[in-house]
């Protein structure tokens, strides 16, 4: 069922920022263009795994908003964006974000406590995004029913368990091996 996004994945190139080792990918970067089945492929698993009895689809800026916006289409769920721009709206929440390459601000509106959400993003690597973001929402007594890092790279996934106490759902584990994207497991294995 992920054959297009397996076969996608180890063809990428690695790029280095500093010491980072850095694939990209369509999924996670929207180049080189991605061709449709990807989407359908990830859309498909995540509608399988997750649990979709959410008021909201939550995505973060940038790369987790064409995967949010599948999984809308497909479910009727609406979904709101965690930005890198700030509003000033009220009730407003700004998250310092830090990854293994580089750090910025993210600002989180129209959630509101009570509500049940699912939050996907593109990449867990270092674990930073993900551990900024779900303490902040725990913090603003969101239901946090899924959270989805459609690719988990080297050990990120078990970092963020272990510092929220939520599960993530990961669709494909990977890591980056001698300059190489080595696929480690899917979901459907
Ligand atoms: O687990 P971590 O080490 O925190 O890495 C994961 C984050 O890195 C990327 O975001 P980036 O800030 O590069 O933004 P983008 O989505 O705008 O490309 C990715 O989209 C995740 O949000
Ligand atoms: N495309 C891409 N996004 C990332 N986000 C965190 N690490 C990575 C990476 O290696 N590649």
């Amino acid at each position: 069922m992920l054959e297009e996004v397996k076969k996608s994945l180890e063809s990428s190139p690695i790029v280095k920022k500093g010491d980072y080792n850095y694939f990209v990918n369509p999924i996670s970067d929207g180049v080189p263009a991605m061709d449709p089945k990807m989407l359908r492929e990830l859309s498909l698993a995540v509608h399988k795994h997750a649990d979709l009895d959410v008021d909201k689809i939550v995505a973060v800026e940038a790369m987790g908003i064409h995967l949010a916006t599948a999984l809308s289409l497909a479910t009727d769920i609406p979904f709101v964006v965690i930005r890198k721009r700030q509003y000033g709206l009220e009730g407003e929440q700004e998250v310092y974000q830090k990854t293994g390459y580089g750090s910025s601000n993210l600002y989180i509106n129209d959630l509101h406590p009570g509500e049940k959400i699912l939050i996907i993003d593109d990449v867990v690597s270092t674990g930073g995004t993900f551990i900024a973001l779900l303490k902040t929402l725990q913090d603003m007594d969101l239901e946090i029913k899924s959270a989805v890092a459609v690719i988990e790279k080297g050990e990120g996934k078990k970092i963020v368990e272990k510092e929220t106490g939520i599960e993530l759902l990961s669709i494909i584990k990977l890591d980056v091996i001698d300059g190489k994207v080595v696929i480690e497991k899917t979901i459907e294995d």
